[in-house]
């Protein structure tokens, strides 16, 4: 699924009418009647609906909603923000399609009339927040602004038609001044780049936003960014395993770290690992912790690691004859969770990296090896040729690069691109909005996790659970790791759904991932729940 800016929804939308002769008036009946779909799905007990609408086609869709909400039995009350005689072209049409005695319809052009408003709204179940969409560029103006400052003390689900009124779609900031609030946002065809970097809903950002297809074909939706979603990706994982499956059909994951002492990380990586599907994991740990990592789980195999001085794994483990013993019949590697940067630790990764052609996972203290010599990771993917995934967290990227963490923030996106680029790996930028940079440039955008997650192990977790899908799926590494990502984070949002947040732990998450690789994005309308956990 592409994400778009906003001036290229506008030339999907002239593509759909010009190249595919479907008309603009059809995407805004199809757009309306999609809104209005979702309001019964959502809040199926609604009785009235308010529908706030501005003078653009935004407005032209919520007058099309108000006219199918009524259609599915739902009193309407319709109220116009601004002049009548400002509505133009299809949403006039749409406007004058009312009918007038069965929808109440108010008009608003002064910001005294606002507080009039106060009881409609109260009296009403949902409020369709139809004001401006896509088409706006910040600030909002006159009596939007005083509806906005009143729907702050109004408590009814307010539902925005293609964004919340006052973001700018292109943006890709998490928080925008002078927004309307929103619990769920119905978008159309595809999302903009606000839907997926934005906390649009809720005051937990939770609220679905979902996107709805009006009719505009694939061929008609391009996009100049390279930006998509890592929800797509989980498709790969939806398939049932062919009836005749044996686990060498599913891969071999080594998972390589631990030291003296550290005994977690690595354990909680193989766990994550054996649970997202591998047919096999190997835990490689210094012998000292070899029997406490065994211990996670029955089904992990494990190898001893010889250990230098400070209990760290020792280089000589990277020897070609030991290498070659211990890399016999894997199919992916995954390297840092809990080896620290002690002792030989990091020559021993950067060894490691350098002689195998084997795909790797690198992550933790397995990143902080190649701090200021980023340029060996470069040769060992050869180009892109060869298949490395790193998961920085941002503190980590910032060692790479030899930035601090408050510069890596600022420019997450152009940076992660750059450097995905640069050296030719997949980078998963870890944070609010974790990104998947692929060496090509292009950026997926994952939109699941919460704030359970800020705890130790969940790096791990990830780590585990990437080097499974890679495993499984060798071929198709941007679909693994995108799909990687997307089901750390939603079985996490199933965790902290069932848990309190504060409460959950990385190895909860693990026991949720049933749960999200039975998850289903399309609901029964056929939208796409981009952001939101659908439950039932
Ligand atoms: N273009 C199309 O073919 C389709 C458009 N659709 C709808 O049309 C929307 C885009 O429509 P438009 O391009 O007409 O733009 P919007 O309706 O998003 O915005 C209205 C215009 O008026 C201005 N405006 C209005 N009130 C304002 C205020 N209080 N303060 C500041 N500026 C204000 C905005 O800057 C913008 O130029 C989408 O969000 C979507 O809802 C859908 O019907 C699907 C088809
Ligand atoms: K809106």
């Amino acid at each position: 699924m592409k994400i778009l800016t906003a001036a290229e929804m506008g030339a999907a939308d002239r593509a759909t009418a010009d190249r595919f002769g479907v008309p603009l008036r059809d995407l805004m009946e199809r757009a309306g009647a999609s809104v209005a779909s979702f309001v019964c799905l959502r809040y199926p007990r609604a009785l009235t609906v308010c529908v706030l609408c501005g003078t653009g086609n935004n407005g032209g869709d919520g007058f099309v909603a108000a006219r199918s909400l009524l259609a599915a039995g739902i009193r309407v009350r319709v109220v116009l923000l601004g002049e009548e005689s400002k509505l133009k072209g299809i949403a006039a049409d749409a406007f004058a399609r009312l009918d007038r005695s069965t929808i109440a319809i108010s008009l608003v052009t002064e910001d005294g009339a606002v507080a009039g408003l106060r009881s409609l709204l109260d009296g009403s179940d949902v409020i369709l927040d139809a004001v401006v969409g896509t088409g706006f560029k910040p600030p909002l103006r006159g009596v939007a602004v005083a509806v906005r400052e009143l729907l702050t003390e109004i408590r009814k689900p307010v539902m925005a038609v293609d964004l919340p009124s006052g973001w700018d779609a292109d943006s890709v900031e998490p928080t925008a001044e002078g927004a309307f609030r929103a619990d769920a946002v119905v978008t159309f065809t595809a999302p903009k780049l606000a839907h997926l970097f934005g906390h649009l809903t809720g005051s937990n950002g939770f609220g679905p936003i979902v996107v709805a297809p009006i009719g505009s074909p694939d061929a008609a939706v391009e996009s100049a960014t390279g930006m998509t979603w890592t929800g797509a990706s989980k498709r790969i994982f939806e398939t049932p395993r062919v009836i005749d499956s044996n686990k060498g059909m599913y891969g071999h994951v080594l998972l390589v770290g631990g030291a003296a002492g550290k005994a977690g990380a690595p354990s909680m990586a193989s766990l994550a690992a054996l649970r997202a599907g591998a047919g096999l994991v190997t835990a490689a740990v210094p012998k000292s912790i070899l029997s406490t990592v065994a211990l996670i789980t029955p089904e992990l195999m494990t190898t001893p690691l010889e250990e230098d001085a400070s209990g760290a794994v020792a280089l000589m483990n990277a020897s070609p004859e030991r290498l070659e013993k211990l890399l016999k019949k894997i199919s992916v590697i995954a390297v840092g969770p809990g080896i620290g940067t002690e002792g030989e630790a990091s020559a021993f990764v950067r060894q490691l990296v350098a002689s195998t052609d084997l795909p790797l996972v690198i992550d933790a203290d397995g990143l902080n090896a190649f701090k200021g010599q980023a340029s060996l990771l470069k040769d060992a993917s050869r180009g892109g040729a060869r298949t490395i995934v790193l998961t920085p967290h941002p503190g980590e990227m910032a060692t790479l690069l030899g930035m601090t963490t408050k510069e890596v923030q600022a420019e997450r996106l152009n940076l992660a691109r750059k450097f995905a680029q640069e050296h030719g790996v997949t980078l998963v930028l870890k944070g609010w909005r974790t990104l998947v940079a692929h060496p090509n440039g292009d950026v997926a955008v994952n939109t699941t996790g919460n704030p359970s997650m800020a705890k130790g192990g969940s790096g791990d977790i990830l780590t585990g659970i990437v080097a499974a899908c890679l495993a499984q799926e060798k071929s198709n590494v941007r679909d693994a790791v995108n799909a990687a990502v997307y089901l750390h984070g939603l079985a996490a949002d199933f965790a902290a759904h069932r848990m309190d947040e504060h409460t959950v732990l990385a190895t909860d998450t693990v026991a949720h991932l049933s749960d999200a690789f039975r998850y289903r994005t399309l609901d029964a309308n056929g939208a796409e729940w981009v952001c939101g956990l659908r439950l039932g």
